[in-house]
């Protein structure tokens, strides 16, 4: 073959990228594109494990080896701080959460071809791929596919269901939207399939929002061993050693004594980390996550104190965050821009930014970096593996 070019980069969007920009799908740095458009595979190129690669929308990068995928996660979070010009002094090591460690994923069930289908869908597509194996999800979370398909293929009618699940304290919390409940020998196939299953809880949304049909006692997600009643659908760490190393961060990132600001709290990931010792306010906008985190922080007697608060609308201002020896803040993905322009006003010595967004995440940075604030070390964190999903923790001081 005559060789024409390498790939040298891995895109956000997961295609192979040459020197002279050319972007091809399905190839990883290294790989040899010959002028025929034909590959030869470089040293970094492995054989997907999974039959439904790259098919499925669940993954797109299972061609990429550990170097690679390493590699693609810590170039998002640095390529997107350059772009806003913006360097850290220190790029640690990327965290990778192994195969099967997933523990909340929405999956899709439909009827097809006279029967029913569960799975991902298709990447840009409506279409759903039949999961016969999956090798990100926690095995707990698969078992579910054969009995949800058998309890949903003895319904009537046309079916369109999202079907969420979470690993939590209890077992498999899972939420169906989409489904109609008609009559009580549907009601009851329903409550059958969560009891033989060992369900920690079932819920359903007829159109009026969730209700919970099944829950043999109230659900709760421990959170650095404090147990948090869990929402339905509530937010939580993808994986729980991607929560780990997050709060890790964040525990040795922070000052060890004061009181600590946690931003965007949801039920208290951080907030009940970095209690040793610290008291902690804790800020959320969502009614139930503040409930939740609320009652547990009661009933545990330690020092986290929650707030119901919105903070796009009402962000803390810079005489309220210049009382706090540090703030820690873990935004949606589109960023925090109005609670950062007061961070950046501030002179609060030290600020965590966890982010599920590099993008939103650079933009933010930047305005930090503005205001005063030096980027001391990121953390990239690739916590939806084989995606091009990707996370990080960062320090800025002052
Ligand atoms: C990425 S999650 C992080 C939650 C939590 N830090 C954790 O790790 O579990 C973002 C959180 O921001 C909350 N949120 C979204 N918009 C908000 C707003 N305007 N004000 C305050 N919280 C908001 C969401 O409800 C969600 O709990």
């Amino acid at each position: 073959m005559s060789t024409t070019e390498t790939i040298i980069r891995i895109a956000a969007k997961g295609d192979g990228v040459t020197a002279s920009g050319r972007h091809v799908p399905g190839t990883v740095t290294g790989d040899q594109l010959a002028s025929d458009g034909s590959i030869e595979r470089g040293p970094h190129h492995v054989d997907p494990p999974c039959r439904h690669f790259p098919q499925c929308g669940g993954c797109q990068l299972q061609h990429a080896d550990e170097e690679a995928l390493r590699q693609f996660v810590t170039a998002r979070v640095v390529d997107a701080a350059a772009g806003q010009g913006v360097t850290s002094a220190e790029v640690l090591p990327a965290h990778l959460s192994p195969p099967r460690s997933r523990r909340r994923a929405t999956l899709h069930a439909a009827n097809a071809g006279g029967g029913v289908v569960i799975g991902f869908r298709e990447e840009g597509s409506h279409r759903i791929v039949a999961m016969k194996e999956c090798h990100i999800l926690r095995p707990e979370l698969f078992d579910l596919v054969a009995p949800l398909k058998a309890m949903l293929a003895r319904r009537k009618g046309k079916l369109a269901a999202d079907i969420s699940l979470t690993l939590i304290d209890q077992g498999v919390d899972c939420s169906i939207k989409g489904l109609s409940m008609d009559g009580l020998s549907e009601t009851e196939a329903m409550l059958d399939f969560a009891r033989d299953n060992g369900l920690a809880r079932l819920t359903v949304d007829l159109g009026y929002g969730p209700e919970a049909v099944w829950e043999p006692e109230p659900v709760t997600v421990s959170l650095s061993g404090v147990p948090v009643g869990f929402p339905s659908e509530g937010f939580l760490q993808a994986t729980q050693d991607g929560e780990d190393t997050l709060v890790d961060c964040a525990r040795q990132w922070l000052p060890a004594d004061g009181i600590i600001a946690d931003l965007f709290s949801g039920l208290g990931t951080f907030a009940f980390a970095l209690a040793d010792g610290r008291k902690v306010l804790a800020a959320e906008a969502a009614q139930d996550a503040f409930l939740a985190c609320k009652s547990a922080a009661g009933r545990s007697g330690n020092r986290v104190v929650p707030v119901h608060r919105d903070l796009f609308r009402n962000p803390l201002m810079p005489e309220e965050l210049d009382r706090f020896s540090g703030v820690l803040l873990d935004p949606p993905r589109a960023g925090a821009r109005e609670q950062i322009t007061r961070i950046a006003e501030s002179a609060v010595g030290s600020v965590v930014y966890v982010s599920c967004n590099p993008a939103s995440w650079a933009r933010d940075a930047a305005r930090l970096v503005e205001g005063g604030y030096r980027l001391e070390r990121v953390k990239p964190v690739g916590q939806f593996r084989w995606s091009t999903h990707v996370e990080l923790a960062s320090q800025f001081v002052k």
